[in-house]
């Protein structure tokens, strides 16, 4: 199911104004006085309140409200080390999904740098400019080394969206799985391709929930990482080491129970998919091809439960649902990182979401006439609005409760207040784009 040609996709980019962002001022600039508050002599003031106390750079500048969207373009979607040049347009897309779903500004910064360190130095170097920095398309080990070093030394939230937006969005997509299907996390038998980013994140986070390390058999490009196996490893492979040297994908899926795609296309047949256990779930969620086609594998297991990182089937399983609502929580009491309880707080708010009834909207956004919690619908539309109202007030609520909160809120109005704030943003966006449609 193709909703565009590969002409419209370069014409959406290209046509009206280049590219998909625009920075725009929110203060009014058309007198003298006007000029002189917001350049010299007024910003002086600001300039000089914050040299007293930085901490009113919340107050006086857009800081709190700013997020990095990093990326040297070394693992691009599944479109591999294509640079930061040809990264950008992914990056400006993230941009785009922050803004439209949380209301959150975003610069794209796409470095031409290669060793974790000079990442390391410059995302250091940039810290006053920013109140998150969303580490993206970054590949494995380096992003591993990059996000720990920054964690540490930084105290605004840094968060490697492919490992840990990916790990929560199909997190809640596994704990509704196992309410259809009946299964107990712990019997899980998983099998995963790819051992990056996303791979191992998603493995670490399973283990969170529940899954046993010792049920999961992970592959990279050279086969399965086994206990014996020394070439190609490191050490957040190993703590996935399972199996024997001799087992390959056909041999790892049989009698599986979840197979997790975070690789390349058309890595899985349907015969892997035919020997999986009964009820399966396939999250083949490379993009923007999936390990194997949606119909290919519902042809062999109509019993299965698919997700895709696309929109163009049911069960979208990608990020978007997951960072610009995290992000908001986070920013929202300023946090000084986002941690584990408030990933697992933003997958079980998300995983909850799925029950509950679809308003007519989403329908007629996704041109059907139902959606309705089960195999077919796991987890919430990107789309819904809905899923900002409820993640972001449990990612803020398990910051206050974990204690990493500085600014912390009343839930109550924090959240009817979102919910107008997402409205207003929504339609200034409305009132741009077609501005520049007009032209
Ligand atoms: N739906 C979603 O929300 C998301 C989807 N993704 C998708 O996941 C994929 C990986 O992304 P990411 O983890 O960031 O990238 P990384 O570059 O960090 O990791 C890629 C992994 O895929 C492995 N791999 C490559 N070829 C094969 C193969 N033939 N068989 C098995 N494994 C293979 C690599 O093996 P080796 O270690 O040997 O190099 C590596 O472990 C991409 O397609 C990306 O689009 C990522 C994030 C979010
Ligand atoms: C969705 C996403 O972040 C990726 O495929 O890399
Ligand atoms: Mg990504």
């Amino acid at each position: 199911m193709t909703l565009f040609t590969p002409e419209e996709a370069l014409a959406y980019h290209r046509n009206g104004k280049r590219g998909k962002l625009e920075v725009f001022p929110v203060k009014p600039c058309a007198t003298q006085k006007d000029l002189s508050m917001a350049y010299s002599p007024g910003v002086a003031e600001a300039c000089r309140a914050i040299a007293a106390d930085p901490d009113t750079v919340f107050d006086y500048t857009g800081r709190g409200n700013l997020v990095a969207v990093v990326s040297n373009g070394s693992a691009v979607l599944g479109l591999g080390n294509i640079g930061p040049l040809a990264g950008k347009p992914v990056m400006e897309g993230k941009g785009v999904l922050f803004k439209i779903f949380a209301d959150i500004d975003v610069y794209d910064i796409n470095l031409n740098c290669t060793s974790p360190q000079a990442i390391i130095e410059t995302v250091k170097a940039m810290e006053p400019t920013f109140g998150g920095i969303n580490l993206e398309d970054i590949k494995a080990p380096e992003c591993f080394e990059i996000e720990k070093t920054l964690k540490q030394e930084l105290d605004i939230p840094v968060f490697h969206d492919d490992q840990h937006g990916t790990a929560i969005i199909s997190g809640a997509g596994l704990l509704n799985t196992l309410e259809l299907t009946g299964k107990r996390i712990e019997n899980l038998r998983v099998v995963i391709s790819g051992a990056g980013a996303a791979g191992i994140a998603c493995a670490q986070f399973y283990v969170t929930l529940g899954v046993d390390p010792a049920n999961i058999l992970m592959f990279d490009s050279r086969g399965l990482i086994h206990p014996q196996r020394t070439s190609g490893m490191n050490p957040y492979k190993e703590q996935f080491a399972n199996g024997t040297p001799d087992m390959d994908l056909t041999a790892a899926m049989q009698g599986a129970d979840l197979f997790l795609g975070l690789s390349q296309k058309d890595l899985l047949s349907q015969d892997m998919v035919a020997a999986m256990a009964d009820k399966p779930v396939i999250f083949a969620m490379a993009n923007p091809d999936p390990e194997i086609p949606y119909p290919s594998a519902k042809a062999v297991r109509p019993d299965c439960i698919m997700g895709t990182g696309r929109s163009d089937f049911p069960n979208q399983v990608n990020n978007v649902s997951g960072f610009p609502s995290i992000f908001r929580g986070a920013l929202d009491v300023r946090a000084t990182s986002i941690n584990e309880e408030m990933k697992v707080a933003a997958a079980r708010a998300l995983a909850e979401l799925a029950k509950e009834p679809v308003p007519e909207a989403m329908l007629e956004a996704y041109g059907v006439d139902k959606l309705e919690f089960g195999p077919d619908y796991i987890i919430p539309k990107p789309l819904d609005p809905r899923v900002l109202l409820w993640e972001a007030p449990a990612v803020a609520r398990a910051a206050m409760d974990s204690g990493v909160a500085r600014q912390p809120v009343d839930l109550e109005p924090y959240t009817q207040n979102l919910q107008r704030r997402l409205d207003q943003s929504r339609a200034r966006i409305t009132d741009i784009v077609e501005s520049y449609a007009a032209k």
